[in-house]
């Protein structure tokens, strides 16, 4: 059966929930259709799940750091399953709400798999046709193949989010945000980890000297690092998995574990697309050609956001603003590009570390004249007052303008604190106009005046 619509989405994430809900309150007629449970990766499988594990991670965190400072909490421990099933009571009814709200909003929602049949139209794989003036490519990210022997043993982050049992050793190849906090969580919940990550340090989109810093938790839990160590294959043994990797030096290095789990990137999800049938175009990288508006240069009915067009940085407030966009250049013509300035990040390993804005390297590479203030300080009363030795920052002002051009933070609290210099960058305040400020006293926000 062939449909008509102004609007079709594909996915039911972040992005796809934005553009339709938008769409449909603008009077068009829109759908969605995702093959998972509705939701997308941010609420089922990745921010809201991970962090609710977190949550369990910060509270042994607490303790150990307390313990001899007037707590005695000697058994506290993570009970994985309990703590999956704290998990559940959020993502469990979250595919239930999406499907409700699509009704209440009427937004037709098909579970199904879409791929292009033409430069307007989707076929759905139960057999649907939809055409529409306009689609949206909303399909997120998937993990990265890997391309080694073995890759089909590695675990997603959607299954380790959902396993029943913690096993008690654990690989994780790769090194940037999803091993950063999945090992957080893991080595709390009394596993031992292992890091195998390519790169010369962890956490390589975040400040070096702050995740130099970081390292002293990853050491304290127990976390095994190995950095300069690509992984190579992945074998079954009668005891688990043995992962052979390679040092940067040629050295082999094998780690026996009984669970491997990818982190070791993501790519946009688009391979089961069928752009050809639509003329969509991709780059060498195989990333989306897509033109300042976020639209297709070859078939201007397509466009894109979120991890599926990777404008911006694949994460949960990008997707949101892309949908924005392209919303606004589907109502109002195309007149709206994204505004990437001041996108704060978080990893959320216990403590957490942050950044907005440039870096130390971007603002050198781009001749800028800045001023920089950068301290370890874990004598500051923010971090004495939950004991933690982990407490520093990197923050760049324009020596011209006095603009907050870059902030980089580790420590208690500095999950939040980053929102405030992503509001100094995005709307333009100076260094000044920070120091000026009152904060309610004592947070984490009240340090600022210092780091600046
Ligand atoms: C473990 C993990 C933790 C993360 N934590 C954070 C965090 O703390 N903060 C943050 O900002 N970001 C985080 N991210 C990133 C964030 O989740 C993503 O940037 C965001 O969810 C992307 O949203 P999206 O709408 O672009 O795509 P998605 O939410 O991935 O939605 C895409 C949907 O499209 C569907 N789909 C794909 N192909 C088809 C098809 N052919 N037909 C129908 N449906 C299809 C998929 O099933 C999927 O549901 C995390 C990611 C991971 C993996
Ligand atoms: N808190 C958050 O915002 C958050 C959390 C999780 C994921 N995410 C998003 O999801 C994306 C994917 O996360 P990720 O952690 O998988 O990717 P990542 O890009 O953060 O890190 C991947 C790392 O894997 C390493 N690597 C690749 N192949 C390897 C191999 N064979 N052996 C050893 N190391 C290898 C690379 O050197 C790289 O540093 C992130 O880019 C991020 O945008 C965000």
């Amino acid at each position: 059966m062939t449909k008509n619509y102004d609007l079709v989405v594909i996915g039911s994430g972040t992005a796809a929930m934005v553009a339709s809900h938008r769409m449909a309150s603008a009077g068009r007629k829109v759908a969605v259709a995702d093959y998972r449970p509705f939701g997308g990766t941010c609420a089922l499988r990745g921010c809201d799940p991970k962090k609710m594990l977190v949550t369990g991670a910060q509270v042994i965190d607490d303790v150990r750091r307390m313990t001899g400072r007037g707590v005695v909490a000697e058994d506290a421990q993570i009970l994985w399953r309990d703590l999956i099933a704290f998990k559940r009571t959020f993502t469990g009814p979250v595919p239930g709400k999406q499907e409700r709200r699509y009704a209440d909003h009427g937004i037709d929602a098909y579970h199904a798999q879409a791929r292009f049949v033409g430069p307007n139209a989707i076929e759905l794989d139960g057999g649907d046709r939809l055409e529409a003036q306009h689609i949206l490519i909303a399909a997120g990210a998937r993990p990265a193949p890997l391309g080694f022997p073995g890759e089909e043993f590695l675990i997603t982050n959607a299954e380790f989010l959902e396993l029943e049992e913690l096993p008690e050793r654990i690989v994780l190849v790769g090194g940037g945000y999803i091993a950063a906090e999945f090992s957080h969580i893991a080595a709390r919940a009394g596993a031992k980890v292992t890091i195998l990550q390519r790169g010369g340090h962890m956490l390589p989109h975040f400040d070096a000297d702050l995740v130099g810093w970081l390292m002293e938790k990853f050491r304290e839990i127990g976390i095994d690092v190995r950095t300069r160590t690509s992984v190579e294959g992945v074998e079954k043994t009668d005891r688990g998995f043995l992962v052979r990797a390679r040092a940067d030096g040629g050295q082999p290095v094998t780690v026996e574990a009984d669970l491997v789990v990818h982190a070791a990137g993501r790519i946009p999800d688009l391979d089961s697309l069928d752009l050809q049938a639509a003329s969509v175009e991709r780059d060498g990288n195989g990333h989306l050609k897509l033109n300042e508006f976020l639209q297709s240069i070859s078939n201007p009915a397509v466009y894109a956001a979120g991890d599926a067009a990777r404008m911006g940085p694949p994460l949960t407030p990008v997707s949101s603003h892309d949908a924005k966009v392209v919303v606004r250049n589907l109502l109002d013509g195309n007149r709206h590009r994204p505004d990437y300035r001041g996108v704060p990040s978080v990893a959320f390993t216990i403590p957490p570390i942050t950044s907005v804005g440039l870096s130390e390297r971007e603002a050198r590479e781009k001749g800028l004249k800045f001023r920089m203030q950068s301290q370890l300080v874990p004598n500051w009363y923010t971090a004495r007052r939950v004991a933690e030795r982990v407490y520093g920052f990197k923050v760049l002002v324009d020596d011209e303008t006095d603009l907050i051009i870059g902030a980089h933070l580790v420590g208690p609290h500095v999950d939040e604190v980053i929102n405030l210099f992503g509001l100094a960058i995005r709307h333009g305040l100076t260094a000044e106009d920070l120091k000026m400020t009152m904060f309610a006293y004592p947070t984490g926000a009240s340090d600022i005046g210092y780091m600046l």
